[in-house]
This record gives structure tokens, C-alpha cells and sequence, in this order.
């Protein structure tokens, strides 16, 4: 089924950005991609704003952000009660992002992982489904402030 991804970063994960927006292509998705458009310095919380509001507004299905570490833009995503953005450095993160805690956004350390984990990741974050049942209760309560 074809999807509806928000991509978007820092410069300091433009190139893995390039390289995973091929993957979507391959994979048939439909992409909107929040910047930035090259490696030039940038403010990450520039493009996690928008990206985030168009999950909340469910003009997109998925959010995968990269950049150095991942933490920056995982902070700002989280600011949205709608948005449960996980930072993964491996498949199995990935998986489980989905599976237990019904993560709505990747966010994806480009300093940290080599392009073909970040490619696996993004493959396993888009095709698991979240579990349901006892993960349910704990991510309605992960909003309930
Ligand atoms: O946490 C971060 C933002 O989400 C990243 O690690 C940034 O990419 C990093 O802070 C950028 O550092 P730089 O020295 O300005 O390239």
C-alpha cells in the first residue's frame, strides 16, 4: 500500500535523506520532503515543525527525520502530543518502535548508523504494525497530560 511520508532533517543528514527518499521511491510512496536542500548549515527545528504538523494533521501517514545524532529532532517532534517520534539505531529499534509504542515518526542518527542500517530501518519501521492490546493502554497514557 502506497504511503503518505514526510522526510526532512538537518544538513547533517541531507545525504542519508537522498539516499532514503530513493528507497521510498523504490518502495512506490508518496514523499514530502521538509528540507533542507543541502548540506549548508541549517536550524533543525526549521523543518521538524512543519514536519510534525503535517503527522498531526494527518497529511502524512509517517515522519522519518535525520540528522547527526537524532536527538534534536526527536525532542522537537515529541513536542507534539500527536507525534510519538523514536530515535533507532538499529532494525530491531525500528520494529519495536512500531510494534510496542506505535511510533509515528523515525528519527535517524546519520553520524551514528552506516546507510544500510538506515535503509533496513526505514524498511522495518513502514511494513510493522503496532501490537494493540497491553501497548495500547500505555500509549494513550503517554499523552494524558
Ligand atoms: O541533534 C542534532 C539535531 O537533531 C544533530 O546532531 C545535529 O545534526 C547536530 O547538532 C549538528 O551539529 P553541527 O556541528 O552544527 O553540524
Amino acid at each position: 500500500m502506497a504511503l503518505k511520508i514526510a522526510i526532512g532533517g538537518d544538513h547533517a543528514g541531507f545525504t542519508y535523506k537522498r539516499m532514503l527518499k530513493e528507497v521510498l521511491e523504490e518502495l512506490g510512496h508518496e514523499i514530502q520532503d521538509f528540507g533542507p536542500d543541502s548540506e549548508a548549515s541549517v536550524d533543525y527545528p526549521d523543518h521538524v515543525h512543519p514536519l510534525a504538523k503535517a503527522v498531526v494533521n494527518k497529511d502524512a501517514d509517517f515522519g522519518i527525520l535525520i540528522c547527526g545524532s537524532g536527538n534534536g529532532v526527536a525532542m522537537t517532534a515529541n513536542k507534539y502530543q500527536e507525534v510519538r517520534a523514536a530515535l533507532c539505531w538499529t532494525p530491531e529499534l525500528a520494529k519495536l518502535a512500531r510494534e510496542h509504542n506505535n511510533a509515528n515518526v523515525l528519527c535517524i542518527p546519520a553520524r551514528f548508523v552506516s546507510e544500510d542500517v538506515a535503509r533496513e530501518m526505514l524498511r522495518t519501521f513502514l511494513q510493522t504494525d503496532f501490537e494493540g492490546g497491553r501497548h495500547l493502554n500505555r500509549v494513550n497514557k503517554i499523552a494524558a497530560c
